[in-house]
């Protein structure tokens, strides 16, 4: 279904009820972003905090990361697997620029070394070249794409591997999958709009 994307500033005045229609289209995400591309729209501190806790106490390796932006959360997941003595993170962005300031912040925080910057649509960069087991994954892109995004990883998450689903107020799809009885996952809600979920087995 295709929707009108309004300036930043006219979209900050809508009705929640039609940015919340926006925002989790499955087709105009694209012009919603780069309207955004100047803005960091990262990660609450509460959630960063969270990140690197659940990162550490699952002594992860191996993370995948959908939505860049600045690098927030990505330093956050990026300090925990330095101080859990190494691994890699692969995390996706396709606004050029915002994977450059990601750049620049990781390397200012001495981290970059463990993250790979994957330049473009998570549904194409995410589609092969994953690790076997992934420890971790923290869904920050397009609102309407979690569930699209999951199924891509989802045959590389290790039994009981962790994931963080960021504004799941706006992912009713993703929400349901996770939430399913039958669906493979345990799965609740978090303060914060943060929907926290582990794969089962
Ligand atoms: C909420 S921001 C991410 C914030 C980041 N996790 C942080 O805490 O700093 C979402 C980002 O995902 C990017 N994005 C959205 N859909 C995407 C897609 N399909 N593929 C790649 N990047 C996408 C947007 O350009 C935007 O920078």
């Amino acid at each position: 279904e295709s929707v009108n994307v309004p300036a930043m500033a006219a979209f900050a005045a809508l009705p929640v009820e039609q940015r919340a229609h926006i925002l989790s289209s499955k087709t105009e995400y694209r012009a919603i972003y780069a309207e955004l591309k100047d803005a960091a729209i990262p990660v609450s501190r509460e959630t960063g905090l969270l990140l690197y806790m659940l990162a550490r106490n699952a002594k992860a390796s191996s993370i995948v990361e959908f939505g860049t932006s600045f690098g927030i959360s990505t330093l956050h997941l990026a300090a925990a697997l330095r101080d859990n003595g190494g691994g890699k993170l692969i995390t996706t962005e396709f606004e050029p620029s915002k994977a450059q300031r990601a750049r620049d912040n990781l390397s200012a925080g001495g981290l970059l070394d463990l993250v790979e910057i994957r330049e473009g649509d998570a549904l194409e960069t995410l589609r092969g070249g994953l690790p076997d087991q992934i420890d971790l994954l923290l869904l920050d892109g397009a609102k309407g794409l979690y569930a699209d995004v999951l199924a891509l990883v989802e045959n590389r998450l290790r039994p009981g591997a962790l994931i963080v689903a960021d504004n799941a107020d706006y992912c009713a799809e993703y929400v349901a999958k996770v939430r399913d009885p039958e669906g493979g996952y345990l799965s609740l809600p978090l303060p914060g709009d943060v929907e926290l979920s582990m794969k089962r087995g």
